[in-house]
């Protein structure tokens, strides 16, 4: 079966997961037939998925006629053979029992069409287990969505031990096409990829609890504040749901033994029934409580150490048995728990042989089976990492060059003169993996990017490739990968300055946007000429430059596909500074090294404290509160008062 045989997509089981599965394929253009066992389950989720298409238009996420038409591609049924009678694809999000599972198989098969496909959203069974239930075992595989599926965007398709990978082709291709990112995880493993590395992340900070070993306030502190996850890991599990952690760990503690043991403040929680957000009260109280509050300045690094190298176990026991590989996994738990970095590379940062020596120290001290160490790990330690050569420090850069011109400033040429520093997708590979390096370098405290030569920063994506015969889906990948490159930049933890001198166009122009500062030449010419190629900005352009220009001069920008001069764009806010020609390369090397001197706890969460208000200023203006809190006991804060006291220049140690 192809992808384009799929024109009926039937959704079983009306809650919410089922519900948000039904609403996205709607979306996507799918006829999609919805079925519960009761007429006012289904009904529920058919008025769950008119509220939600209804918020998309008022919000001018969709228009109000993409809102009317997707539902009018749902149709809600109680009865079976209605249900999947034309179905192509049938997804199941019925209640997590493989019992009912069974008889829903049962039913299904008795009047689905032989060729359809059964994909599961199973979050814990096994899928082998459940294609067992069927008779079309090969045509059977996992399809995990997060929650809410309408806004998550990974889809963790899974193979079962029958499962044809036509089937997971084409389950890969529904998932692209319902404007998701597919992982493939290779074989049927407990967790999956994602609960595999959270779950146990949780049950461990409740080990720590239940021995005393931290409290609350510090675990979310250290997760927060110091790690850099979007919450602290207790905040995290409040919000998913403490007996959904323990079921998926009960399920994980059966089938591979007692590393999985819960903790006993998880079992606490669970007898008490604080599951969280959803009854009231979790770790932190929302009733009669304040609910979240975590201090900005309780962190300790060996928590931090501490969660990590379990992480890294986990992620070696992935990679160990076969069941993904390390980027797939980082991909897998950006976009599935919307962790800054993957497990793999916070890892590889942190230093594997470390790590392995803080879980054999653990193990010796409390014999626990949870922190021995797994091979995967232990291999990957002696390679010198989970991404060992290809790891940025060690990558040879063909088209880019990594300089260290002095002054804690560390600079990224891009390389490839002849052809305009045009931008391929090599480039963009070996850039990603010179901004991580850069940004771990404790000695690197402002990044500059420039463009080899005069004539050219950037004149954008290499077109050569495009003309004609590149595929739609590679194209969309194309677009992601410069975004999530470009959007390292803005969310790199030292500012980062474009020095322009020549031509910034198309993905150029992009990639300077995605940038803190743009300082240009006068000779420079800066725009977005893709309309000219019948193409768009794909790199980020039409979401950075409105942001950063105002909405109308954007669309000026990109309508008219002009080139401006360096003034124009300084007087239109895009440019930070013009500089004369001849004083290029001294000025632009001036104006990072100032940046680099600046004090480098307060830049960094300043940087947080804007990106988190871009999306919603009540969530910025908390991160601005809560790092003003944290600079409180910084020696910086120390450093900066005092010099300003004695009138001398602050030296900031980042400390
Ligand atoms: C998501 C992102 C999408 C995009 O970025 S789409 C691309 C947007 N960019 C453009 O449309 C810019 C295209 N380039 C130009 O308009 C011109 O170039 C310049 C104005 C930058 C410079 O013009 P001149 O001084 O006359 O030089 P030259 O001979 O056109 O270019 C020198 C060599 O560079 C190659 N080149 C320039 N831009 C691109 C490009 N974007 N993709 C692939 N090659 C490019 C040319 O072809 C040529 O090569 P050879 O010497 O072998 O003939």
């Amino acid at each position: 079966m192809e992808i384009d045989d799929i024109e009926t997509i039937a959704v079983l089981g009306a809650g919410n997961m089922g519900h948000g599965i039904a609403e996205v394929a709607a979306l996507a253009g799918y006829s999609v037939n919805l079925r519960d066992i009761k007429e006012e389950f289904v009904q529920n989720g058919y008025e769950q998925i008119e509220w939600s298409l209804e918020k998309l238009a008022e919000k001018d996420i969709i228009s109000d006629k993409k809102a009317e038409s997707a539902l009018e591609n749902v149709s809600p049924y109680v009865g079976i053979e209605a249900a999947v009678g034309d179905a192509d694809f049938v997804i199941e999000a019925v209640p997590e029992k493989m019992e009912i599972k069974k008889d829903v198989y049962d039913d299904v098969e008795k009047h689905l069409p032989d060729h359809a496909i059964i994909a599961s959203n199973t979050s814990s069974l096994s899928i082998t287990d459940l294609s067992e239930q069927t008779n079309r075992p090969e045509k059977f595989c996992g399809m995990h969505f997060f929650n809410p599926p309408v806004q998550m965007q990974l889809v963790e398709v899974i193979s079962g031990g029958h499962t044809a990978d036509e089937t997971l082709d084409v389950t890969e291709a529904l998932a692209e096409d319902l404007d998701k990112t597919p992982v493939r995880v290779r074989k049927d493993s407990p967790g999956f990829i994602v609960n595999r590395i959270l779950v146990p992340l949780m049950n461990e900070v409740c080990w720590m609890v239940s021995e005393d070993d931290a409290t609350v306030a510090e675990i979310d502190s250290t997760t927060k504040f110091d790690m850099g996850l979007p919450m602290g890991v207790f905040e995290l599990s409040d919000m998913t749901g403490h007996d959904i952690t323990y079921h998926v760990l009960e399920y994980m503690h059966e089938v591979l033994g007692d590393v999985y043991e819960p903790a006993p403040f998880l079992e606490e929680l669970i007898e008490e029934e604080r599951y969280g957000k959803k009854s009231g009260r979790g770790v932190y109280d929302y009733e009669d409580g304040d609910g979240v509050d975590i201090p900005a300045d309780a962190g300790r690094e060996d928590i931090a150490t501490r969660l990590i190298a379990l992480m890294a176990n986990e992620v070696g026991n992935l990679v160990g048995d076969d069941v993904s590989h390390p980027a797939a996994i980082d991909e897998a738990v950006m976009l599935g728990a919307g962790f800054p970095d993957g497990p793999a590379k916070i890892a590889d940062d942190a230093g594997l042989e470390t790590l392995v020596e803080t879980l054999e120290s653990l193990h010796d001290e409390t014999g626990h089976p949870r922190f021995e160490v797994s091979d995967g790990l232990r291999e990957a330690a002696e390679r010198g990492g989970f991404f060992g050569g290809e790891s940025g420090d060690d990558l040879e850069f063909t088209n880019i060059e990594v300089r260290y011109p002095g002054d804690m400033v560390g600079q990224i040429v891009l390389d490839r003169e002849a052809r305009m520093n045009t931008i391929n997708p090599e480039l963009l590979e070996e850039f990603e993996a010179a901004v991580d390096t850069l940004e771990a370098d404790d000695e690197v405290r402002a990044i500059l990017i420039t463009g080899k030569g005069d004539r050219a920063f950037s004149a954008g994506a290499d077109v050569t490739s495009m003309a004609g015969n590149a595929e739609p889906i590679d194209a969309i990948e194309l677009s992601r990968k410069g975004q999530r490159t470009f959007g390292k930049l803005e969310e790199c933890d030292v500012p980062v300055v474009a020095g322009i001198d020549g031509f910034a166009l198309g993905g150029g122009f992009e990639l300077a946007l995605a940038c803190d500062f743009r300082l240009a030449s006068a000779r420079s010419e800066l725009g977005t000429p893709e309309h000219n190629l019948g193409l768009l900005p794909g790199w980020g352009g039409t979401q950075r430059l409105g942001r950063i220009a105002g909405f109308g001069r954007a669309k000026e920008i990109i309508f008219t596909a002009e080139r401006y001069d360096a003034e124009t764009m300084y007087d239109y806010d895009v440019v930070t500074e013009v500089v004369d020609n001849d004083a290029f390369d001294e000025r632009v090397h001036e104006f990072a090294a100032d940046l680099a001197g600046g004090p480098p706890i307060s830049q960094k969460l300043t940087k947080r404290a804007m990106i988190y208000g871009w999306e919603d200023i009540d969530a910025g203006l908390e991160l601005e509160a809560q790092a003003f809190g944290h600079l409180m006991h910084t020696d910086d804060l120390t450093e900066g008062i005092t010099a300003f006291m004695g009138d001398d220049e602050p030296e900031f140690e980042g400390k």
